[in-house]
């Protein structure tokens, strides 16, 4: 099911055939941008050069995007730009493309080829954005650069947004422009950003890739949890410090995982759309959740990745304590970043941390919260996420499988929820868990023919938000 074209209409009418000329070109554009170290360091801490210089860079790589008349321009928040298409069309909802340009840190240590080279090596384009997220930047406004030259005009207005914090919140960024818009009075059809790819080989009985399309988002809790204790001389201690205090509050956290939530949230309706991908008996069990959950949510357990599908996490990220060798340390600090799961709030989260440290010593901290994001529509008539299922058809034809999933992290589009309340997290790459290790770590890379393949998603993306569309279902009840 899913909607498709009127009959009067080509799905795609100018084809997503480029020449070896522009092939070359968009390769090159995206090893040019990864060479630019856009580096967020923490919230305020950016390397502001590299920013500017991107800005210029776009330019340079994009000239048909910044001289087209219909096109306008904005920087916002000194860094992050925000594009508006105006479509021929006023009386169809206009959408966005997000993206981000900024990425994490980058240490040479552990890198096959240094992270910021952009070089290339066995058909695959290295360095620390290939895949987070300048792979989008490019994709976006490469499309849009090479339908323009076809002179393509749209009909359906689109945003495209590039945040260039979304690695230390998206307050400078998204949040801005977000805000703009809602000035300006914009409501959008739906929002189409990072956040989840075609997946291969992340469910181990599973064989084939499949697509998911995450269609809600983990909230997040920071909490800074605190111990203080009378100094003194360590010559003569007392039974406890506030180190062993903090330590021990941390440790059962650690040793007590939050509620195991399958079955509440859209994992449950993910592994009921995959069902029948699975070999037997796998797919018997997936097929009879109402009876296997309790084996089917043990199993899910075993892998981190899965394991953050089915529940908040807790990770202890910081831990600070101590001033000298011989002095008994005044205060312990330690972070845990909670990643609460769609069916639980900020609050329970708290409330089930608090109980499970039960040592009135620990001063809790709320640093940074935010609650899990709402299910965005996946039905026959939710326009954004049928759009992405049938431009994965056009484009990856040996993909039978596209499922509504959660995204393990948070992104941009959490910030837009004013605007739409269709999101959808994709990015039409496969991702296999090696690739997802080396998001934020080392030997990030994608294949050439990867990013021209989203390139391509992209160019048939904005031409099938421009043809009518209405539902299958509705087809065969004619
Ligand atoms: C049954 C199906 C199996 C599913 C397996 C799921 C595999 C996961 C695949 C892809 C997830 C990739 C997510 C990439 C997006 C990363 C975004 C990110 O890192 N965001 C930061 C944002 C942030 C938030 C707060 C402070 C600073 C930064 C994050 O979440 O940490
Ligand atoms: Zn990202
Ligand atoms: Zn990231």
């Amino acid at each position: 099911k899913g909607l498709r074209d009127t009959e009067h209409q080509r799905a795609s009418p100018i084809p997503s055939q480029f020449s070896q000329e522009e092939r070359v070109t968009m390769k090159e554009s995206l090893k040019g941008a990864i060479q630019i170290p856009t580096v967020s360091f923490n919230p305020g801490e950016f390397n502001t050069t590299a920013l500017a210089e991107f800005g210029e860079y776009i330019h340079k790589v994009f000239p048909t995007v910044f001289r087209t008349s219909f096109i306008q321009h904005e920087v916002v928040g000194e860094y992050s730009h925000l594009f508006t298409v105006q479509g021929s069309d006023p009386s169809l909802q206009p959408y966005m493309l997000l993206a981000h340009i900024d990425v994490v840190p980058a240490p040479d240590q552990g890198w096959e080829v240094p992270p910021f080279s952009g070089l290339e090596r066995d058909g695959f384009i290295y360095g620390r954005g290939t895949l987070d997220n300048k792979n989008s930047v490019m994709a976006i406004l490469q499309a849009l650069e090479l339908l323009l030259i076809r002179n393509y005009i749209p009909r359906r207005t689109f945003f495209i947004a590039l945040g260039h914090d979304e690695e230390v919140s998206g307050a400078h960024g998204a949040q801005k422009i977000s805000a703009l818009l809602q000035a300006r009075g914009v409501q959008l059809a739906f929002i189409v950003d990072e956040g989840s790819f075609i997946l291969d080989g992340f469910i181990p009985s599973l064989k084939t890739p499949f697509a998911m399309v995450s269609v809600s988002e983990k909230g997040s809790l920071d909490l800074m949890l605190e111990v203080n204790m009378t100094p003194g001389h360590s010559s003569a201690p007392p039974k406890e410090t506030s180190i062993g205090i903090l330590a021990a509050a941390v440790s059962r956290l650690e040793q007590t995982p939050m509620p195991n939530m399958f079955g509440s949230g859209p994992l449950k309706m993910t592994l009921q759309q995959l069902a029948n991908e699975f070999s037997f008996p796998a797919n018997v069990i997936f097929n009879n959740l109402w009876l296997f959950w309790p084996l089917v949510s043990r199993l899910m357990e075993r892998e981190d990745i899965t394991n953050a599908l089915v529940r908040t996490t807790t990770a202890v990220t910081m831990f600070k304590a101590g001033i000298k060798v011989n002095v008994i340390p005044p205060v312990a600090q330690a972070t845990v970043n909670f990643r609460i799961h769609p069916a639980q709030t900020v609050q329970e989260v708290l409330k089930l941390a608090k109980d499970i440290v039960v040592d009135d010593r620990v001063q809790f901290h709320v640093l940074e919260s935010f609650e899990p994001l709402p299910v965005s529509p996946f039905d026959d008539q939710a326009l954004g996420y049928q759009l992405i299922r049938q431009t994965i058809q056009s484009i990856f034809p040996e993909i039978n499988i596209v499922v509504p999933g959660t995204c393990i992290a948070q992104t941009d589009s959490r910030l837009y929820t004013n605007l739409t309340t269709g999101i959808y997290r994709f990015n039409p790459v496969y991702l296999q868990p090696q690739d997802f290790r080396s998001i934020h770590g080392i030997n990030e890379r994608i294949s050439v023919q990867a990013y021209e393949s989203q390139v391509k998603f992209i160019f048939e993306f904005i031409q099938n938000a421009d043809t009518e569309q209405r539902p299958v279902s509705h087809l065969h009840e004619l």
